[in-house]
């Protein structure tokens, strides 16, 4: 690779928008757990287009303290050898070590060509199973971690994410999240929450999808009724922050109203002539795309009048440096959280390793806090952690993207059979959006298929007593709960938020 200045794409907009790149190696498992998320630059790969790796080198550091090579007694002394190729490839050469190489978990081989789009997406090295790395075109930044960071991580994009959180939180101004679900958005208004002033008020979300229009204005901006005075969600959040999540899921009856208000900068309660002034700190969250917003509509308004200090948050897969790490922390989460009597220094397998690096994660961090708490559950009598079977096939890398190419196609709802509109929900994970771009159909021609069809539903048309039932069966993972009920993991969330469960 040539000493090119790699551009990568920054997560907030009017931060600094490029970085110098150099290719790095990043710890996700290492027998010594506390090695995790550790980093070493192959400088020498990059200046002189040659470098190497082995037990003795190169040194791997974080929090600025000294480095230190892998040290594992497994792995050899003799080098595994990275060389520079023609248009930006490198070749990875193991026939001179002891160490078993192998790529993405796949069988060991003794010689890899990796293109320079593997080293922006970041290729997993798991060397004899036991220590598995990340090798990225990453900014030269120390890995700075700690445990007590509410945005866990150390990728650029969580680092940039954290300094945004710290200015935003000095600034007494609505804030709007953006990200796709399970990305973290609520964890980042938490974190700015807690940053600010506001920290010992309250900390109220509201998920307005799940709010049913007549009732909205009294749940939200309270209501006298039977002669005593119900406070509403905005009077609750009192002084503190109210997060308001996925906006563009709200009806648009609802972003009217919440538009007056906000221009008053007041409620009236249901069934009185009061006015109340709003004291709290108003937080909007999104999964859409800013292009997906209708010009000129309430919502749109609504949007510009909140988003005068804007964070998005990429998905985890473009942040892979992060799994191994957020993965540690979750299992050592749940850990104490479920067996607090035992020791929780179990190890991460290699192989379990490599495939949570390889997999798409269209769940993003939820879908990983799941995978965890479900590999604690089932290594309740195990050495190692272990993962069940049917959980191993789910995270089989697959092609997230291969309806992308389609977007531009348009095609008449009418012609859209039901096995082909079950087979494409399927296949996008019941996300009403990802399926209508899919099969070339609008959103709103999706959900009025969906009403045709017979045995096609919404998670607003499962009864309170399924969703129970697949509750308890499959013990509060909505991952399951989603393949169960065939109904989209977003708006199943939702549901359970509003009937009370702990999800
Ligand atoms: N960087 C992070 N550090 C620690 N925990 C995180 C991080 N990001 C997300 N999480 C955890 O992952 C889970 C999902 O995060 P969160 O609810 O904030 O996502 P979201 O984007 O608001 O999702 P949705 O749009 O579906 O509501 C939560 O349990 C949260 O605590």
């Amino acid at each position: 690779m040539s000493a090119t200045e790699y551009t990568t794409k920054h997560v907030v907009d009017d931060l600094v928008s490029s970085y110098q790149r150099v290719p790095m190696l990043v710890i996700a498992a290492h027998p010594d757990r506390s090695r995790i998320g550790e980093r070493a630059a192959l400088m020498d790969l990059y200046n002189e287009g040659s470098d190497y790796l082995s037990r003795i080198k190169p040194e791997f550091a974080k929090n600025g303290n000294a480095g230190r090579a892998l040290l594992d007694e497994f792995i050899s002394r003799s080098p595994i050898i990275f060389q520079r190729e023609s248009g930006g490839r490198i070749k990875l050469k193991a026939h001179s070590t002891k160490t078993t190489v192998t790529i993405a978990g796949r069988g060991a081989q003794d010689e890899y060509i990796l293109k320079e789009s593997d080293l922006d997406n970041g290729v997993v090295i798991g060397l004899n199973h036991r220590i598995v790395l990340l090798l990225k075109l990453l900014p030269l930044q120390d890995s700075s971690v700690d445990d007590n960071d509410v945005l866990f991580g150390i990728s650029s994009d969580i680092r940039a994410i954290r300094n945004r959180v710290a200015q935003l939180a000095g600034m007494d101004l609505p804030v709007m999240i953006r990200g796709a679900a399970g990305v973290g958005k609520q964890q980042a208004a938490y974190a700015i929450h807690q940053a600010s002033e506001r920290r010992e008020q309250p900390f109220i979300s509201v998920n307005l999808a799940a709010i049913h229009d007549a009732v909205a204005e009294a749940e939200l901006f309270g209501s006298y009724r039977g002669g005593s005075r119900q406070p509403g969600y905005f009077e609750q959040a009192g002084s503190g922050t109210i997060v308001l999540e996925d906006i563009e899921d709200a009806s648009p009856g609802l972003h009217r109203l919440l538009y007056t208000v906000l221009q008053s900068k007041s409620v009236v309660p249901v069934g009185t002539e009061e006015t109340l002034p709003i004291t709290c700190r108003i937080m909007l969250t999104s999964h859409q795309d800013s292009r997906g917003f209708e010009e000129n509509s309430t919502l749109s308004m609504l949007i510009e009048k909140l988003s005068a200090y804007q964070l998005f948050i990429p998905p985890l897969t473009e942040r892979r440096e992060d799994i191994g790490l957020l993965f540690d922390y979750f299992v050592r989460e749940q850990w104490r959280k479920l067996y607090a009597d035992r020791s929780h220094d179990v190890k991460i397998p290699g192989e379990l390793m490599s495939q949570l690096l390889t997999f798409h994660w269209p769940g993003n961090v939820r879908q990983l806090r799941n995978v965890a708490r479900q590999v604690v559950i089932d290594s309740r009598e195990q050495e190692q952690l272990h993962l069940d079977p049917q959980l191993l096939s789910m995270l089989k890398p697959s092609n997230p993207g291969h309806w992308e190419d389609e977007t531009s196609v348009h095609r008449k709802p009418n012609s859209v059979s039901r096995d082909e509109l079950l087979e494409t929900l399927r296949s996008c994970r019941f996300e009403l959006q990802a399926t209508a771009k899919a099969l070339g159909i609008s959103r709103a021609s999706v959900y009025q298929l969906i009403q045709r069809f017979e045995g096609v539903r919404t998670a607003q048309d499962l009864s309170e007593e399924e969703i129970k039932k697949s509750y308890e069966q499959n013990r509060s993972d909505t991952e399951k709960m989603m393949w169960d009920l065939q109904v989209s993991q977003i708006g199943l969330r939702r549901r359970l938020k509003s009937l009370g469960y702990d999800i």
